[in-house]
């Protein structure tokens, strides 16, 4: 342990126990504690300890159970992203925000609380976009470069803020030669809405020269989180140097969201991370949280995470070689209801885990896989741009990798079948037609999600509520065409007491999994409120029908009863 390490202890304020060295239980490594001297906002059951194989990491010093907060903190820095500037509030990050910023007209707020809280950034931030205008340019620069930006200039008043962002990891030793070109983009773009026209400006950022520069733009991709609203849809970029301590797993046992949970005093503390247990986390176990998107397959996974994050996952998912992981799976070919490994170019030979069965159509599942995957990269870039042609693609190529066998939790076929149901809910309000299309994608989309990812977890709980509200759309009873065999066997009951008490059940599951994923103290934040009312609404729906069958039926015994005394 150094001498400034030591001073440090000595400095902080929280108890420090002297440097001790526990069992990573993960990797089987010597890990070493830290002082959290830089970090004000972390707890006391949480400590900083170090190992050589993930380098910082956050760990508990107490059991804690599964729905638990373990720590909430507002970004050191956020952006809106570019689609959402003219909506949502820039300072709480809030919808609905109607008060525009009469310099630069492109900065909105819900009121002149936050926009007072913003100024003393937004000064900065105003003149530059207005200079960008002036310029001729009309692209206000992407949530990436205004995040930086900020930093930037918070960075200006040195303090334990600036410290905290000082010490976020850097990979600018070891780039990919695939991320130069986001580096180099981020830091050209940023010199220049930043507006500095000589190397000698930096150093009133606290930078010494260009390197320093390229070192911030390493050190905010390294740790950028994605902000979400309590739906978990995008919204934009922050930056947390305490969450960024926390490592990665593809079996996280934590997860980061922002559940805008309504106990807070006041929304213009928003938008606040919360750092939630996902399952039991003991006491010296490492708090993990994921990086990627764990329902994607392990090849894809690793390729991001070495992308961004310059390291190779060796998680208990990635390391595991026993029985077949759902997101690379096919149907057994006879159809015992057990899964095959999904066949590859250099291994085409697959038996299913549960009756041997030997896979025939290989060449078939393999064709599926990259025209899937090349269809699933079409929609999304079209998604927002041409939804029509999204729709389209998302419409045809799904059959197709489900009459290969795919499994509804295999990739591309989970990733495709979400994408189509958020395409037809966002035509569903001019066209509800599209709702039995809708409920058997939602339907498809959580069996595969239930699949990958653990009970409890966020985007189930949200995919969950999801199908529960659209079950609870009470249509009309009308003529359907019929379906193939596999697809009447997900349609629902098409309208009355039985629709509604599934989409009843399915929103009191919902409510359960978003209570663990939003906080259980957050009684699952902004989205587990929404469903708690929708349940009593349906309680109360439910029971207005019974009543209403009840009456019908007696009123009928009466007239039948009145009618044969006549
Ligand atoms: C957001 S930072 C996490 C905190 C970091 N360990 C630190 O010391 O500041 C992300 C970086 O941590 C390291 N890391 C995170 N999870 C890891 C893991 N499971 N295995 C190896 N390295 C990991 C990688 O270097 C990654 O780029």
């Amino acid at each position: 342990m150094s001498f400034a390490t030591l001073k440090a202890a000595r400095e902080n304020k929280r108890s420090y126990v002297a440097a001790c060295t526990l069992q990573n239980s993960r990797e089987s490594e010597a890990v070493h504690e830290q002082p959290a001297a830089t970090y004000q906002s972390i707890p006391d059951d949480l400590a900083i300890r170090t190992s050589s194989a993930s380098g910082r990491g956050l760990w508990m010093t107490r059991k804690c159970a599964p729905g638990q907060v373990l720590f909430v903190v507002k970004p050191h820095a956020a952006a809106l992203s570019n689609d959402r500037l003219g909506s949502y509030c820039s300072q709480c990050f809030a919808p609905d925000a109607l008060k525009r910023c009469t310099r630069c007209q492109a900065i909105h707020y819900c009121d002149s609380t936050c926009q007072n809280i913003d100024w003393a950034v937004h000064k900065h931030e105003c003149a530059a976009l207005q200079r960008i205008a002036a310029s001729g340019d009309s692209a206000i620069p992407s949530d990436a470069i205004r995040c930086l930006g900020r930093i930037m200039w918070k960075s200006q008043k040195k303090g334990p803020w600036t410290q905290e962002i000082d010490s976020l990891q850097s990979h600018i030793k070891d780039i990919k030669p695939s991320a130069y070109e986001l580096h180099t983009h981020l830091a050209i773009s940023l010199v220049r809405y930043l507006g500095l026209s000589s190397p000698s400006e930096i150093a009133s950022f606290g930078l010494a020269s260009g390197a320093d520069l390229a070192d911030l733009v390493s050190r905010f991709v390294t740790n950028t989180f994605t902000v979400t609203d309590a739906s978990l849809t995008p919204l934009g970029s922050s930056v947390s140097p305490p969450v960024a301590l926390i490592n990665h797993s593809c079996d996280p046992n934590a997860v980061v969201v922002f559940p805008r949970a309504s106990a807070r005093p006041s929304a213009a503390q928003e938008p606040l991370m919360h750092v939630i247990a996902l399952r039991e986390i003991a006491a010296d176990e490492e708090i993990l949280t994921a990086y990627v998107d764990t329902t994607l397959p392990r090849a894809i996974r690793h390729a991001a995470l070495q992308e961004t994050y310059c390291f190779t996952c060796a998680c208990s998912l990635c390391a595991s070689n026993v029985g077949v992981d759902p997101r690379e799976s096919v149907w057994c070919p006879k159809g015992c209801g057990g899964m095959c490994p999904m066949p590859t170019e250099e291994n085409s030979l697959s038996r299913c885990a549960k009756c041997k069965a030997a896979l025939q159509k290989t060449d078939e599942v393999l064709d599926a896989v990259r025209i899937g995957q090349q269809a699933l990269d079409k929609a999304t870039a079209h998604q927002f741009s041409d939804p029509a042609k999204a729709r389209q693609l998302t419409t045809n190529l799904i059959p197709i990798l489900v009459s290969a066998g795919l499994t509804p939790a295999a990739h591309p076929l989970l990733a495709l079948t979400r994408l189509h149901q958020a395409l037809l809910v966002a035509e569903l309000a001019g066209a509800p037609a599209l709702l039995d299309e809708t409920v058997v994608a939602a339907t498809k989309a959580v069996a595969g999600l239930d699949a990958v990812l653990r009970v409890g977890h966020p985007v189930r709980g949200i995919a969950r509520a999801e199908l529960g509200k659209l079950l609870a759309v009470d249509e009309p009873a009308r003529a359907r065409t019929p379906g193939s065999a596999a697809e009447e066997a997900l349609r629902y009951p098409p309208s009355g007491a039985a629709r509604l008490r599934l989409a009843l059940e399915t929103l009191v599951r919902a409510h359960a999994e978003l209570t663990v994923g939003f906080g259980t103290t957050n009684e699952g934040g902004l989205a587990g409120q929404g469903v708690r009312e929708d349940v009593v609404r349906l309680e109360r729906e439910l029971g207005v029908w019974t009543k209403g069958v009840g009456e019908a039926l007696k009123d009928a015994r009466e007239a039948a009863a009145g009618s044969r005394q006549k």
